[in-house]
C-alpha cells in the first residue's frame, strides 16, 4: 500500500515532495524515492529505508526543479531489494519515471508480453518496472515527438485495456508533465489539489489527502475511476474518462487500517469510518454480549484508537491507554517478514499493568490478520495480571488473500482463514472474541450525504475479487510465490542490491 505523490510547481519540488512522503510514510517503510526534472534532465534518488533517512542534506542539494514525483514503498510485488524501490525510469520515448501503488494481476502475462512482443528489457522481479514498460511501449506506438496531451490520453487508453488489478499511479513524463492515473474500480485512492502562488497555480497527486492538507494544497477531488489527469509543465490541466465511468469501489482495508484517520477518500472520512466502526461493534456487544462483565477498554495503538474510544463510551466503560508504544518503530503488520514483526510487537507496545491487574479487560484492534499482535498483547495482559482478557476486532475476519497491493498473499498465513471464531479465539489465548460482521463495516464507511460509493473491496473479507482474473490458480502460484517463507528463502539469496545505485 505505498504512498504516491506528483507535484508540478513554480519553484524547486523537493522539499515539498520530501513533506508529501514523510505524511505517507505509514503506507510504505521500507523504500522511498523521488525523480525530479530540471532543463531537461532528471535527478533521482531512490533506497532501501524510511524518507528521514533516504534523502539527506546531500540528495536534496541535487534534486532540482519544478516537477517531480515520490514514492514510499511497502512492497506488495518482487522482492524488497532496493533495486526495486521506486520510481520506475525509462528513458524511451520522452524519459519516463513512473511511481505505482497496488498490484497488476495479470504481470506474469504482460511480462511476456513486454518481452516477446514490445522487445523490452525488465531487470527486476517488480510489477511496477513492468507497468512503466507497457506505458511507454504505448507512447512510442502514438510515435509523435512533441506528443500532445490527446496523444498521451490515447496511449494511456490501451494500457488501461493491457493492465489488470489495483492501481494509482503517477508518471513524469520529461519535458512534458505529470500523468496520474487510476484503477477502472477505484480500488487504490488517488486524490489531487491545487495551491496558488504569486506565479501561478501549483499541482499536486497523491494516495491520500493528508498530504495536500500538509502541503497547504486545496483539495480539488478525488481522480475518478478509470480517469487520467495530465498536469503540463506549462500549468495546465488536462483529463479524460478513459474506461466507463462509474463510481469508485475503494478498498474497505484502507478505512480499516492503511489510511490515516485525518485522511478523506472518495469523500468518506477515515476517521469518521472508524467512529462508525467502534458504534457498530459497540451495538454487537450490547445486542450479543448483554451481561459482559467487561471493567475497561483498552486499544492496541495506533489504528485502532478511534474505534476503541467509541466502544468505550457506548458501552458507558472506562477507556485507559494501558499499552503504551514505542513512537519510534513503525507499522507491524506492514514489516517485511514474520519474524521481524513479531519480535516488534514486543519492542513497539508495553503494557501499564496498573491498568491490566486483576480486571476484566476488553482489547480493542483494527483488524486481526495474521493474528501476530493480538496473540503478543493477550500474553502480555495476562503477564500484567489482566483476570480475563477479551479482544474485539473492529472489521471482520481476515479469510482470503489480497491481490490489489496489500502484502496478504498467502490463505495459510491468515489466521482466521477455515478456522471459526471459537478456533481463532484460542488459539490467540482470550477469553472472548468478537470480530465486526462485514454488513456493519461497510454501512460504518458508507456515507450518503458526502460520497456515491455504495460498495467497496471487499475480497479479504469474503473472496469476492471485483478486478482481473483471479481463481484458485492464480491464488496458489500468488501464494507459491509470495508466501513468508518463499519471500525469506529469495531474499536471502537476492543478489539484486548492487543494481541501479546512485
Ligand atoms: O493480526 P496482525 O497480523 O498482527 O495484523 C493486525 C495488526 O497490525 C496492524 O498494526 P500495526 O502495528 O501495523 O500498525 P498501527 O500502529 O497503525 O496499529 C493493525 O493495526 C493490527 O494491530
Ligand atoms: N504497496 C504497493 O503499492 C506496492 C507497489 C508495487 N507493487 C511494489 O511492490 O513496489
Ligand atoms: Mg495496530
Amino acid at each position: 500500500m505505498c504512498g504516491i505523490v506528483g507535484v508540478v510547481a513554480t519553484s524547486m519540488v523537493n522539499q515539498t515532495i520530501f513533506d508529501a512522503l514523510t505524511v505517507l510514510q505509514h503506507r510504505g517503510q521500507d523504500a522511498a524515492g523521488m525523480v525530479t526534472s530540471h532543463n531537461g534532465l532528471l535527478c533521482l534518488r531512490k533506497d532501501n529505508g524510511p524518507v528521514s533517512e533516504v534523502f539527506r542534506t546531500r540528495h536534496m542539494k541535487k534534486l532540482h526543479g519544478n516537477i517531480g514525483i515520490g514514492h514510499a514503498r511497502y512492497p506488495t510485488a518482487g522482492t524488497s531489494s532496493s533495486a526495486e524501490a521506486q520510481p520506475f525510469y525509462v528513458n524511451s520515448p520522452y524519459g519516463i519515471s513512473l511511481a505505482h501503488n497496488g498490484n497488476l494481476t495479470n504481470t506474469a502475462k504482460l511480462k511476456r508480453e513486454v518481452f516477446e512482443s514490445d522487445l523490452r528489457h525488465i531487470n527486476t522481479t517488480s510489477d511496477s518496472e513492468v507497468l512503466v514498460n507497457v506505458l511507454a511501449h504505448e507512447l512510442h506506438e502514438e510515435g509523435k515527438l512533441v506528443p500532445t496531451p490527446e496523444d498521451i490520453f490515447n496511449a494511456l487508453e490501451r494500457v488501461y485495456k493491457r493492465i489488470e488489478g489495483g492501481y494509482g499511479v503517477v508518471a513524469l513524463i520529461t519535458g512534458y508533465g505529470i500523468l496520474a492515473f487510476r484503477d477502472p474500480d477505484g480500488i487504490r485512492p488517488l486524490i489531487y489539489g491545487s495551491r496558488e502562488t504569486e506565479n501561478g497555480t501549483e499541482y499536486m497527486v497523491a494516495s491520500e489527502s493528508v498530504a495536500l492538507d500538509a502541503a497547504g494544497f486545496k483539495i480539488e477531488r478525488d481522480i475518478r475511476p478509470g480517469e487520467a489527469m495530465f498536469f503540463d509543465v506549462k500549468h495546465n490541466v488536462h483529463q479524460r474518462q478513459c474506461t466507463p465511468a462509474k463510481a469508485a469501489r475503494p478498498c474497505l482495508f484502507e478505512y480499516v487500517y492503511f489510511a490515516r484517520p485525518d485522511t478523506v477518500i472518495d469523500s468518506i472520512s477515515v476517521y469518521k469510518a472508524r467512529i462508525n466502526m467502534g458504534d457498530m461493534l459497540a451495538e454487537k456487544i450490547k445486542r450479543e454480549w448483554a451481561d459482559h462483565d467487561i471493567d475497561v477498554v483498552i486499544p492496541i495503538p495506533d489504528t485502532s484508537r478511534t474505534a476503541a474510544l467509541e466502544i468505550a463510551q457506548a458501552l458507558d466503560i472506562p477507556f485507559r491507554e494501558g499499552l503504551v508504544k514505542n513512537r519510534y518503530i513503525g507499522r507491524t503488520f506492514i514489516m517485511p517478514g514474520q519474524t521481524v514483526r513479531k519480535k516488534s510487537v514486543r519492542q513497539k507496545l508495553n503494557p501499564v499493568p496498573f491498568e491490566f491487574k486483576d480486571k476484566n479487560v476488553l482489547l480493542v484492534d483494527d483488524s486481526i490478520v495474521r493474528g501476530t499482535t493480538s496473540k503478543e498483547i493477550i500474553e502480555m495482559a495476562r503477564e500484567a495480571g489482566a483476570k480475563k482478557v477479551y479482544i474485539a476486532s473492529a472489521a471482520p475476519e481476515v479469510r482470503f488473500p489480497n491481490v490489489y497491493g496489500i502484502d496478504m498473499p498467502a490463505a495459510e498465513e491468515l489466521i482466521a482463514h477455515n478456522r471459526n471464531v471459537e478456533e481463532i479465539c484460542e488459539l490467540i489465548g482470550a477469553d472472548r472474541l468478537i470480530f465486526q460482521d462485514l454488513d456493519d463495516l461497510i454501512k460504518a464507511c458508507i456515507d450518503e450525504k458526502h460520497s456515491d460509493v455504495r460498495e467497496f473491496d471487499t475480497s479479504v473479507f469474503n473472496g469476492h475479487y471485483i478486478a482481473g482474473d483471479i481463481d484458485k490458480n492464480y491464488l496458489s502460484s500468488l501464494a507459491s510465490q509470495r508466501s513468508d517463507a518463499q519471500k525469506e528463502a529469495v531474499e536471502s539469496k537476492s543478489s539484486n542490491d548492487m543494481m541501479h545505485p546512485m
